[in-house]
């Protein structure tokens, strides 16, 4: 925990957080505490040096306004990294982008809990990434600057061995005619490795590269490997709710992290295409840059476009095939909503965001990527971890749902009697290195 954060001054409680109540860094003992006391500084520290350093190449992109406007940017980020380490209240944003009024709103309505140590940890961490882009809003030369796009780009390009022997696993296995079972068992195992692929996640590292993957999460012993790590497996739920003769099903993917992650959805959705299980998947991007490694309409393009450069041929195919599905309307990138960069939990969603709502209900079954997904479907509640999955979804269903995540944060629901208690004994650490997953799924209830 950090020494530099004063406990005293800033009445934090020497406590984990109490069963059922929002996760807030007041309390001295949670993750909550530790991202708002030292994770965050470090990450807007890591992002003022990266600025620094690259400047020259800054400058020589965004011409020469954003020179002062860079070191502008620099400035305002070392102040919210203060306000951040001195308790403050969030802000309200400037400027008059689509989303303010939401965000100054909740700023207002939850005070006098609106500073960074006594809100709830999703609203003030939510806050941050937030207020980053605000900052760059402001300037002229940087207004669409992303300034985690060099981090992001690195994981990309050090994930493309491992992506490209796990595309050709997957070629090898649909070449031939396969039984139901063996798509299920197949389907299975993607969903598995796609859950793993949320371990790349730049957040968890405060931005600092990943090592590179090098082995194929497909290979038998490494299934066998994740599958103790693995809590909750509901995998052939979703394969059965999938596995229905339906005309028109779609699958929503609401996005987590860029590079390994996304490139993980993306030969799951192809999977998923190839052998009928719908007939259009709707990826569901950031507006803005976010917790570093997330998805942007930009990355994604990206993405393929990096695919399609490679000398690698497997991954030239993939990025075609991809590419040629988005013409032809069996994937679409979804325009990129505000909601999911809001701080709102999901079950707020149909108030705040009816139409978003209303879309994700057209689908068939909406999975959910990564942890702070996760925090918002479980209202970053501090459920007694033998609830279930629904009830801790507080009526948010629009459709079939899943959620697939690794475990980053001290927040869980649907384990076993018992289950919580020995993964504590074996791991003191379980619930925030990102080494045990959770895949859950909840039906739809049909209305009475
Ligand atoms: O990319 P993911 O899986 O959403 O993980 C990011 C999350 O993990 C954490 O590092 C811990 O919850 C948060 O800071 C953030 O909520």
């Amino acid at each position: 925990m950090s020494d530099s954060f004063d406990v005293t001054k800033y009445n934090i409680a020497n406590e984990h957080t109490p069963l059922s109540e929002q996760l807030t860094a007041h309390y001295k003992k949670s993750y909550a505490f530790y991202t708002m006391s030292t994770r965050v500084p470090i990450i807007l520290t890591t992002i003022i040096d990266r600025l620094t350093r690259e400047k020259d190449n800054i400058n020589a992109k965004y011409g020469e306004l954003s020179k002062d406007e860079l070191k502008q940017c620099i400035g305002e980020i070392s102040k919210l990294k203060y306000e951040v380490q001195t308790d403050k209240e969030m802000r309200e944003l400037p400027g008059n982008e689509s989303d303010q009024y939401e965000w100054n709103k909740l700023i207002k309505d939850i005070a006098p809990n609106n500073t960074y140590f006594s809100a709830v940890w999703l609203y003030s961490e939510c806050y941050v990434y937030r207020r980053l882009k605000s900052i760059f809003e402001e300037t002229v030369s940087l207004k669409d600057f992303d300034y985690f796009e060099q981090p992001k780009e690195i994981e990309l390009s050090k994930s493309l061995p491992v992506i490209s022997s796990v595309i050709k696993s997957v070629q090898e296995f649909s070449s031939v005619f396969r039984t139901s079972s063996e798509i299920e068992e197949f389907f299975c195992n993607l969903l598995k490795q796609d859950l793993w692929g949320n371990r790349n996640d730049l957040s968890i590292t405060l931005g600092e590269e990943i090592e590179a993957n090098t082995c194929n999460p497909l290979d038998k012993a490494n299934i066998e490997k994740f599958n103790s790590d693995l809590l909750i497996d509901q995998t052939h739920d979703i394969y059965k709710c999938l596995n229905i003769d339906k005309e028109n099903k779609i699958v929503d993917v609401i996005c987590d992290n860029s590079g390994f992650e996304l490139l993980s959805d993306l030969i799951l959705c192809d999977f998923i295409i190839h052998h009928k299980l719908a007939s259009k998947i709707r990826f569901r991007v950031k507006t803005i840059p976010w917790f570093i490694s997330d998805v942007t309409s930009k990355d994604f393009y990206y993405t393929l476009s990096e695919l399609e450069k490679s000398e690698d041929e497997t991954l030239r195919e993939a990025s075609n095939k991809w590419k040629k599905y988005l013409e032809n309307g069996q994937f679409v990138l979804e325009p990129a909503h505000h909601f999911f960069t809001s701080a709102y939990e999901f079950y707020k969603m149909e108030r705040i965001a009816p139409d978003l709502y209303q879309s994700i209900a057209e689908s068939y079954l909406a999975i959910f990527k990564g942890d702070l997904n996760y925090r918002k479907l479980l209202g970053d509640i501090n459920w007694n971890p033998t609830s279930d999955f629904r009830t801790a979804l507080n009526n948010f269903q629009p459709t079939n749902l899943c959620a697939m995540r690794t475990v980053k944060a001290d927040l869980i629901c649907g384990l076993k009697p018992g289950q919580y208690e020995d993964l504590w004994e074996m791991d003191e650490k379980w619930m925030t290195t990102g080494q045990y997953g959770v895949i859950q799924f909840v039906e739809k209830k049909s209305a009475a």
